[in-house]
């Protein structure tokens, strides 16, 4: 008789229980999360909430303490995770620090198919390199391709890295805090073209990682809000960013706008409070 798989395929994240612990510490959990075929989530919670270590289940580089992990159809644990990264599109600040300062822009971004960086050995294919040139346009960064990494300013690190990581056609699409250090502009910038992509039906399955409602790209359909590493709430992103439960996430009165799709958040000052 042959197994019958029960894994759902349009379910890319599907995680029960998971926990990771270090040195007897929690880091993140339990976390029991779904993200579907056509979601794009953010994550958000204070500076040490765990996201970033949740995120790095999702992105196949740790494998839960406990709980069970499914990653597009596959169990985490069972199935050669070589094979299952080339599917996930990763852009992260541990990745940016990793690039050589003299790799060629577009060839940073074509190495992303071959799973390597700094290494430019094997003449890439014609068809790669058109379709690095393609990816790069899509963050508004073509005008880069030809530039060193180590001369960009951080916002176009960002949108090259956001390219490599879209280069492979992934399922599912990991940034983590893409707007870190950029500036207004910047911000901004990526927060249009991170709404452009979430409108695309092309576009993969996303999950962003941030400290700041003002950088969630409109379009954006969930999200799960962790502190201390557990789970505040999760889902329709209108449910869970409010002010109520950013409150409680960041143990601050906030108080929350919604203009044009964007959240602005800021503390509230509570009644009899004063400057100190
Ligand atoms: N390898 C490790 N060993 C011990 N503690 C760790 C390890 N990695 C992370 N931590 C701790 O786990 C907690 C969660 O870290 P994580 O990086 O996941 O949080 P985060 O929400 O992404 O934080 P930030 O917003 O500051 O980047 C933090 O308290 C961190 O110090």
């Amino acid at each position: 008789m042959g197994v019958v798989s029960e894994l759902d395929p349009d379910l890319l994240i599907d995680f029960d229980d998971v926990l990771i612990r270090r040195g007897g510490v929690t880091l993140v959990g339990p976390v029991t999360w779904k993200v579907e075929l056509d979601e794009k989530w953010v994550v958000l919670g204070p500076n040490g909430a765990g996201k970033t270590s949740l995120l790095r289940i999702a992105a196949a580089e740790v494998h839960p303490t406990s709980g069970k992990a499914h990653l597009l159809g596959e169990v985490l644990g069972r199935v050669d995770v070589t094979e299952l990264r080339p599917r996930i599109g990763l852009s992260s600040s541990s990745l940016a620090h990793r690039v050589p300062a003299d790799e060629v822009v577009r060839d940073l971004v074509v190495s992303a198919g071959y799973a390597v960086l700094g290494r430019w050995r094997e003449r890439y294919e014609e068809m790669d390199t058109t379709r690095a040139v393609e990816m790069l346009e899509s963050l508004g960064a073509e005008h880069l391709a030809n530039r060193t990494y180590g001369t960009l300013s951080e916002g176009e690190r960002k949108r090259v890295l956001i390219a490599r990581a879209l280069m492979t056609d992934p399922e599912l699409l990991l940034l983590d805090e893409p707007a870190a250090g950029l500036d207004l502009g910047g911000r901004e910038e990526l927060v249009a073209r991170l709404s452009d992509l979430a409108a695309d039906p092309d576009a993969p399955a996303t999950v962003l990682i941030t400290h700041h409602v003002e950088e969630i790209p409109p379009g954006f359909t969930h999200a799960l809000l962790l502190k201390e590493g557990e789970v505040v709430s999760q889902g329709l992103i209108d449910d869970v960013i409010t002010a109520e439960n950013l409150t409680h996430a960041f143990s601050q009165a906030i108080s929350l706008d919604k203009v044009d799709g964007r959240f602005f958040a800021r503390r509230t000052r509570l009644p009899g409070q004063h400057r100190r």
